[in-house]
């Protein structure tokens, strides 16, 4: 028999976000960044980097997010180094969330749950991007594993790319664009949580039009696109009004590109957090 988590990830993420402000920081060890840094493009290179910047930010960042891709290009040895970096930013405070965007039929979204979700697992992390691709209903493994755990989900919406729009905004059966259904179910697995729920819908920042996108979700929204692809603190007033408090804005290359040295990584999540704060009611 498993116990009851002590904390839902939307619990532990309001507290994060009270306590150290709304910015997320990416870790993606993009090969050119790594050039940028003097290292080479390797795993030695691969663990530098990453180590280097989880340990200059995650101890003043409330989420800490590591895109998986640039670890799996090294195999085995770059998942190791995703390992090390996931229990660095935990030991410092930051909540962990696993930028990984999975989805299949149920049986295999399950092992997926497994491998992130449960914390019997070494690549466990307090919450993961997951694709509603295969329909909402093939993610029901990693809601309920969501649940059990104590764990998060962020599930694609409107993202930040500008080839999102053609699928996104297609329509359903019932005439409801794609993201707005996708919105709708992460609204209904919010209902009633307090003060947020754990299942969170990722929104871009630099949405160019958000009108008629009801963002209000229950729960917290990843909001990549910030800095290096444009969005700015003002576009994140314009879509999210209000609802910015449940925020966490992305940002990767555009803190990254200012290692190695980690106080000047440091001072620019802390500077952003403080331009953020003004965003708050
Ligand atoms: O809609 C999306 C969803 C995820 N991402 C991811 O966020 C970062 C963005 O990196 P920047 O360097 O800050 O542009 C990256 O890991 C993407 O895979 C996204 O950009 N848009």
């Amino acid at each position: 028999m498993t116990s009851s988590p002590s904390t839902t990830f939307g619990e532990r993420f309001v507290s994060a976000v009270g306590a150290r402000g709304p910015l997320c920081a990416g870790i993606d060890p993009h090969a050119a960044l790594l050039r940028a840094w003097g290292l080479d493009d390797d795993v030695a290179g691969l663990e530098r980097f990453a180590l280097g910047a989880t340990e200059a930010l995650a101890p003043h960042v409330s989420v800490l997010k590591p895109q998986s891709a640039f670890y799996e290009r090294f195999g085995s040895r770059g998942i190791a180094v995703l390992e090390r970096v996931v229990a660095t930013a935990r030991e410092a405070g930051a909540l962990v969330l696993l930028d990984v965007k999975r989805g299949d039929i149920g049986s295999t979204t399950e092992a997926y749950a497994e491998a992130y979700l449960d914390p019997a697992s070494p690549l466990a992390c307090d919450a993961i991007t997951a694709s509603p691709y295969l329909g909402f209903g093939s993610l029901e493994p990693m809601v309920e594993s969501a649940r059990r755990h104590g764990a998060g989900l962020f599930v694609l919406a409107l993202t930040s790319n500008p080839e999102g729009p053609e699928f996104q905004h297609a329509r359903t059966d019932d005439g409801a664009l794609v993201a707005d259904r996708v919105l709708d179910h992460l609204r209904r697995l919010n209902a009633d949580a307090e003060p947020l729920g754990s299942f969170g819908a990722v929104v871009a920042a630099n949405l160019a039009d958000a009108s008629g996108h009801d963002l209000d979700i229950g729960g917290p929204v990843l909001a990549p696109g910030f800095g290096a692809q444009g969005g700015t603190v003002e576009d994140l007033r314009r879509v999210f009004g209000s609802g910015v408090a449940a925020v966490t804005p992305s940002s990767s290359r555009e803190l990254l590109r200012r290692g190695p040295d980690a106080a000047a990584m440091r001072d620019e999540a802390l500077r952003l957090n403080d331009e953020l704060a003004a965003l708050r009611p």
